[in-house]
């Protein structure tokens, strides 16, 4: 039965927020065919109580190349996202603003979408599946489905009607309403040809840095110091620009302590889920009595909601921001909900150390190569701080005690993220407790 074959198979997507629970029951509530050996399914994946939605693109009649882990479903059926043949689909649906079924496909008014492209599977590791349209579209399915206008297509379409310059142009997307609300299926915008994704760029410097065991971070031959300046001016720029976007808001010193409330509970689910984070909590209480202590008033915004090097690509002349999608798995309006943008300095500056301290883990050289893996995030934790000023960014002396709380909080959703997803990685946001920092 179908449903036993996507039980199966779900477990082992990179996608699928419910790894190392059972499954109770996997229920299809939405079955659209789209095209002769193609549906558009949404299936409910209960869990210990809980229920997720995710979307996929259903094959029929799998062509043999259709065996592989990731797209094989079982007696002919398999991922479809992976059949070119079966994928043109979506881009003729939006090109023609198209209603099938429940399904809403639209396009961006004044474009106009050249469907004789074909697509591939992004090889990234991500929360959802990206489909690359030529080297003109990149088309993100999102796997995981969460009711209401997802924040990725509400802030890129306003931020291009607002002429902002540092994302990728959006074109068209497919929705449909979930629990009586119009809800984002799949976006498609600009596919940025010749550009890297500012992690494998930070890595590339880190690996230049730790392959001569002297010299420092800045006179290392990949010395991304300038591009974590940039980095910074970039973020304060679409920061400007989602402030004239959005509504903004200044918060009471109640609210800031209504904000740390969540901090902790995030931290105590941290703890809950990995104990020996417990160890370490003390240092993130202090921190957040800190802001408590010190609380005042506030600005606060829409944001990016989780940035880090990954969201970001360098094209030849600029930094293009990705991803304006919020936190996986956290319920929309809190994804939507205005926050202070030291939010996202405080994702970034954690990033820097995840790429520090990433090929640790399995170097020789580990012991030795530990400082320079603090001297390299340090410096470009501060040259990003300098361009974020430098761009205009709002940054005082006293923001310093609510970036470091902010940054222990991001810490904690790691180390839930690298339980739940990638448990080798766990000992990188764990080390942002371990040092005090
Ligand atoms: N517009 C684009 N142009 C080129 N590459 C992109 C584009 N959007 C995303 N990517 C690539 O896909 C990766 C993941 O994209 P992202 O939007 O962060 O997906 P996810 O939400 O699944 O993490 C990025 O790090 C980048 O390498
Ligand atoms: O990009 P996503 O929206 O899928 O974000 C999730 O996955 C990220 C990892 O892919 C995760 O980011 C963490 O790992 C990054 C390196 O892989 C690092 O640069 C980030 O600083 C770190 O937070 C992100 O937290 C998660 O939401």
């Amino acid at each position: 039965m179908l449903t036993e074959l996507l039980t199966g198979w779900i477990t082992h997507q990179r996608w699928f927020a419910g790894k190392g629970r059972p499954i109770d029951d996997l229920v299809v509530d939405s079955d659209v065919e789209l095209s002769p050996r193609l549906r558009h399914l949404i299936i409910s994946v209960h869990q210990a109580g809980a229920r997720d939605r995710y979307q996929l693109l259903l094959g029929s009649e799998a062509p043999e190349w259709a065996h592989f882990k990731a797209a094989h479903i079982g007696e002919g059926y398999y991922d479809a996202a992976y059949d070119a043949d079966l994928t043109v689909a979506l881009l003729e649906g939006m090109a023609e603003g198209r209603d099938t079924g429940p399904l809403r496909f639209r396009h961006v008014e004044g474009v106009e979408i050249d469907t004789s492209l074909r697509s591939l599977v992004l090889g990234a590791e991500q929360s959802n599946t990206s489909l690359v349209y030529g080297e003109t579209y990149i088309c993100k399915l999102f796997r995981r489905l969460n009711a209401g206008v997802n924040p990725e297509l509400e802030i890129v379409t306003a931020l291009a009607r607002h002429g902002g310059r540092n994302i990728a142009r959006p074109y068209g997307w497919i929705e449909a309403d979930l629990d009586g609300e119009p809800t984002t299926l799949a976006m498609t915008q600009e596919f940025l040809p010749n550009s890297n994704d500012g992690w494998a760029l930070a890595l590339a410097s880190v690996r230049d840095l730790y392959g001569s065991l002297e010299g420092s971070a800045s006179d290392a031959g990949g010395d991304f110091s300038s591009e974590a300046y940039r980095l910074g001016i970039t973020t304060a720029q679409i920061h400007h620009e989602l402030a004239a976007a959005f509504p903004t808001d200044t918060i009471e010193p109640q609210e800031v302590k209504r904000m740390v409330e969540e901090f902790r509970r995030r931290l105590g689910t941290a703890v809950e889920e990995v104990p020996e984070l417990g160890e370490y909590a003390h240092v993130a209480e202090e921190a957040y009595q800190r802001v408590t202590d010190v609380a005042s008033e506030t600005r606060v915004q829409r944001v990016h909601g989780d940035y880090h090097l990954g969201q970001v690509m360098r094209t030849t002349t600029d930094w293009i921001v990705l991803d304006f999608e919020g936190e996986p798995g956290q319920p929309m309006a809190e994804r939507r909900a205005l926050a202070s943008p030291l939010r996202d300095v405080a994702g970034m500056l954690r990033s820097f150390d995840y790429a520090a301290r990433h090929l640790l883990a399995d170097h020789s050289d580990a012991d030795e190569l530990r400082p320079r893996a603090v001297e390299w995030a340090e410096l470009n934790r501060s040259s990003f701080l300098a361009g974020y000023s430098a761009g205009g960014g709002h940054l005082r002396a006293e923001d310093a005690v609510l970036l470091r709380a902010l940054e222990l909080d991001k810490a904690a959703y790691e180390v839930l993220y690298e339980a739940r997803n990638r448990p080798t990685w766990m000992h990188i946001p764990m080390s942002a407790f371990q040092m005090g920092r």
